[in-house]
Formats: structure tokens, sequence, C-alpha cells
């Protein structure tokens, strides 16, 4: 160690250790992948909760992802690692993603609508405590525009170490927003429409984005490499998913008139879809879209255009919520409605339960809302979902608070092992997750096991109605033309 202390240690130019803070349903699957596609680096994924860290290091991995055993599989024990150790992996890594997760406040100034950041402060403060050498630290969870800031404040506020040089230690913080989808996260990990990384505009903040670049040039061409500033490859991440969740509930807004004028709604986001401006892709509409992303990150929109002063702006994306919303309750009451506006005591069979096809986790699921809504009601429910955990739902449908609930969830409520099982005896079927499975459903054995008349409400537009109609059911898909136009329905 030299006497003097030298220069400050600028960032890493290469990148040979990465650790991964939060082995969730990002971290895991992100840094499995780099794993995959760069076998000369090592990668660390750490978390604090040590069953999570348990299961990935086991045969039954604690996220459900198409292509994701056979990574993990692959690579761990090579240059795969899971572990609780947090420090240490820290220690040892030249980069540091921070992919912890960032929910909407519960409590205090903003709740309801602000990004809890607690766990990304946490795991900053622990970086700063910890590092003896210079790091690139990137943000790879959602966060609002300018946390980078924060960072790097608490970073250099916190941190009085030197390498082995003697250099005081530096820290540069890159902003890394990850666009992946639950369901397809392996496919749109190894083949995204972009990368983006922002960094500041000095040398070291582009010496520590090109270290970046490099990791995923090792898989994904160049171009598709976007580099910007920090603020804007915040926002962007923001305003994306703002965009995405946007369109699903502007074709949702039509379904509403569809169904009241006789319009289809696949036609009319079909003839929409083909002029190029618009293009086709996320216009299916459904009973209101979920995830753990989209409520969470327009909520957190909104907060901070209100914060700005910015109110019209606020209110403008606080709209694509507030029809999520309308979406949701509009389905509930028109299978209580069709039901004679009683569902009390009758069996309500709920297909699919996860957010979305391919996935379990249930997020902000429709399912959920649509489920308290039959419980109000004092529907008995049955539902059976292919990869969602009895737990889970179990979960899922006990209002927190409320003592005992418990118990009266597991009176009112039932979880079944296949799709029959649940429709046995119902009253209706209600389609929640466009799983495959229940586009090849034996639909004329449902309705013979089925109470009389027999009604299925699709909320994902996957039946074939009129298929189902001629079998004896009365159909509501969302999205489709009046039932009075429908003689079998009259
Ligand atoms: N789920 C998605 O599809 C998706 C896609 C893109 C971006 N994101 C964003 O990525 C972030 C992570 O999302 P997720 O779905 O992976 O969340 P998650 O809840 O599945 O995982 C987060 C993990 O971080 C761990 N953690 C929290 N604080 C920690 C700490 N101080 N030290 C170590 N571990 C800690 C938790 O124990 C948890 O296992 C969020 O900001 C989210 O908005 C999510
Ligand atoms: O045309 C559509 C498309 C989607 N959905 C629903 O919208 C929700 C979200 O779907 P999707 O976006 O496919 O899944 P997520 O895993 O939530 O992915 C979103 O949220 C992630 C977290 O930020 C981002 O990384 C992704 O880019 C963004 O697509 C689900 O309930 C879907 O059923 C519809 O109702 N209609």
């Amino acid at each position: 160690m030299s006497s003097q202390p030298s220069q400050v240690s600028p960032p890493p130019t290469k990148v040979r250790t990465i650790c991964c803070i939060g082995a969730g349903y990002v971290g895991g699957p992100t840094c499995s992948v780099i794993a995959l596609k760069c076998p000369h680096i090592k990668v660390i994924i750490v978390d604090v909760n040590p069953d999570r860290i348990n299961a990935w290091n086991s045969d039954d991995l604690p996220v459900f992802e198409p292509g994701l055993d056979e990574i993990v599989k692959q690579c761990r024990g090579k240059n795969l690692f899971f572990s609780t150790d947090i420090d240490e992996a820290i220690r040892q890594s030249e980069l540091v993603f921070v992919s912890v997760n960032t929910p909407t406040k519960t409590s205090g100034m903003g709740k309801g609508f602000a990004a809890d950041l607690h766990y990304v402060e946490a795991s900053t403060r622990r970086i700063a405590s910890v590092a003896t050498s210079s790091k690139i630290i990137v943000e790879k969870s959602t966060v609002p525009c300018r946390t980078a800031a924060s960072m790097r404040t608490i970073l250099d506020a916190n941190s009085n170490s030197v390498d082995e040089d003697g250099s005081p230690i530096s820290f540069q913080i890159l902003s890394n927003p990850e666009f992946l989808a639950e369901g397809t996260a392996i496919r749109d990990l190894l083949n995204p429409d972009r990368v983006l990384i922002g960094s500041l505009d000095t040398k070291e903040g582009k010496m520590a984005a090109g270290a970046l670049r490099e990791i995923y040039e090792n898989w994904v061409d160049g171009s598709k490499i976007y580099e910007t500033g920090l603020w804007s490859s915040e926002l962007s991440k923001l305003a994306a998913n703002a965009l995405l969740a946007q369109r699903i509930s502007s074709i949702n807004s039509l379904s509403a008139i569809c169904e009241a004028t006789g319009a289809d709604v696949d036609e009319v986001a079909h003839a929409c879809g083909l002029d190029k401006r618009i293009g086709d892709r996320f216009l299916k509409a459904s009973v209101g879209f979920g995830g753990s992303c989209f409520q969470k990150d327009i909520l957190n929109l909104v907060y901070l255009s209100e914060s700005l002063g910015l109110k019209e702006v606020a209110d403008y994306w606080q709209q694509v919520i507030t029809m999520n919303e309308y979406s949701k309750s509009r389905f509930a009451k028109k299978v209580v409605q069709t039901l004679f506006n009683t569902i009390t005591m009758k069996k309500v069979a709920v297909l699919g339960f996860a957010f979305k096809k391919d996935t379990g986790d249930t997020r902000e699921s429709a399912a959920i809302t649509l489920c308290r809504y039959f419980r109000q009601e004092r529907a008995l429910i049955s539902i059976y979902d292919p990869k969602v955990s009895n737990n889970q739902i179990y979960l899922d449908m006990t209002e927190p608070g409320v003592i005992d609930d418990g118990a009266a969830v597991r009176s009112q409520v039932a979880i079944c092992d296949n799709a029959e099982d649940a429709c046995r005896d119902a009253e209706a079927v209600v389609i929640c997750t466009e799983w495959d499975e229940f586009r090849q459903l034996d639909w004329q054995r449902i309705y013979g096991r089925m109470k009389k008349p027999a009604f299925v409400f699709d909320g994902r537009g996957i039946t074939d109605a009129n298929k189902l109609r001629s079998l004896g059911f009365r159909v509501h898909t969302v999205g489709k033309g009046p039932q009075i136009m429908d003689p079998i329905w009259a």
C-alpha cells in the first residue's frame, strides 16, 4: 500500500465477477442468462431471503419461466451461484446489479402512489459499507426518475474505503432498466428489442457504460444497445410501461362500446392494428391487466407528475388505472347480473389465477379482484390454475387484517387439480387467464356436468363462443356484441 493516497480509483473497465442483489423474477432470470452467455464471468445472485436462495439452489426454482430451469441447471455451480452472503459477493464483484423490489408505498408520504425505495436504499448502503474496490452499480429495479442521484449521494457519503493501492474507491451508477415480460422472460432476455444503458455524460460514466455494453455484446447486437443519459433511461422504463398499459386500457374501453353496440373488439383491434402507425400487438381486450409492474409504475409516474406540479399530466395517466379498475368491476357485474342478480351460494368456477399465462405470478392478477367480488356476493368459488400454488391462492384471497378470514376463505373457496373438476356442478365458468390448455377443454363434457343454464364468461377471448353456444352454453366474451342479438341468449 502506498503511504500517500493517490487519485480516486477509476471504475473498472473489465468485469470478471458480477453480483446481483435481489434473486426475484428479474434478478434470477436476467443474471442466469448473463451467466449462460458469458461463461468467462462469475455471476453471484444474492438475496436476504434464505428460502428463496435455497429454492434457487434446488430442483424446484422459486420462479417459473419457460426455459429457465435448463439455463440454471447448465450454469449453476460453474459460473452461476446463489447465496445469502451478500457482503462477500459485493466485495468480489466489479459490477453490482441492484434488482430489488420497488413496490408501491402503503403508508406515509405518497402512500398508494410513490415507489417504496427502502430496499434500493438498503442495498446501496450495504454496497457502500462493504466495498473495498471501485465498482459499477447498476440500477436494474424500476425506480423514479433521479433515483441514481440519491444512490450516488448515499454511496459517496458512506464509503471511506481505499483500494489495495491506497486510492479512494469510487462508484459509477448506471441505469439499465429491464423490459422482460413474465412468461416470456427467457425469450425476451435472449433476444431483447433493446438494451437501455443510462449513464452520466462524463468520461467515467461513459467508461462504466462501455463495460456494461461489453457484457451484453456477448449475445446482443450492438445496434440494439441504446446509451442515454441517466434520467432519460430511468424515465423511459416508466414511460414504456405506461404506454403499454395505456393500449390495454384503450382497447378495454372500446370493448365496452363493442358490447353495447354489436361491434366485435377483435375485429376493431385488427382493423386498427393494420395501420402501421398503430401496429397490431398489445391490443387484446381482456378482463383487465395485472402483473407487478403496470399499475405500480403508472402510479409512480402519477406521483412524479404531481410532485413536479403537473396535475393535468398526473390526471391523464391516472385514467389508465381507473379504466383498468372499471374493466374488472364491469366484468364482475356482468357475471352477477347475468346470473339473475345473485350468485349467493352458487358455485362459480374460476379458470386461471395467474395474471397471465406461462407464469405462476399472481401479483395484481385480475382473478384476485374478481374472486374478491364473488366472495362479497357470497358465491362458492372453485379455482383451477396450472401453476399457482394453493397456498398462494389462499394468501391472495384472504383480506389482510380481517380476523379469521383465512378460515372463512377456506370455507368459501375450493382449489381444484384440473379445470373439469373446478367446473363440476358450477353455474358459471369464468376464464381469467389465457392458459393454452383452456383452449382445448372438452366443453361438451363440462356442459354435461354443470348446472343449467350453464354460463361461460370469457375474460380473455380464447373460446369459440359459437361452438360453445351450439353445445348449450350461454356465453359472454369481453368486447363481443350485445347478447340481445343472440337468439340462444335472448
Ligand atoms: N417482475 C417483472 O416482470 C419485472 C420486469 C421488469 C422490471 N421489474 C422491476 O425489477 C425490480 C424487481 O422486481 P422482481 O419482480 O424481481 O421483485 P421480487 O420481489 O421478485 O424480487 C426482489 C428480491 O429482492 C430481495 N431483496 C429486497 N431487499 C434486499 C436487500 N436489501 N438485499 C438483498 N435482497 C433484497 C427480496 O428478498 C426479493 O427476493 C422491481 O423494481 C420491478 O419493478 C420487474
Ligand atoms: O394485449 C394485451 C396484452 C397484455 N394484457 C395483460 O396485461 C398484463 C401485463 O402483461 P405483459 O406486459 O405481457 O406482462 P408483464 O410481465 O407485466 O410485463 C410488463 O411489465 C414488465 C415489468 O416492468 C415490463 O418489463 C414488460 O416490458 C411489460 O410488458 C397481463 O395481465 C396481460 O394479460 C392484456 O390484457 N392485453
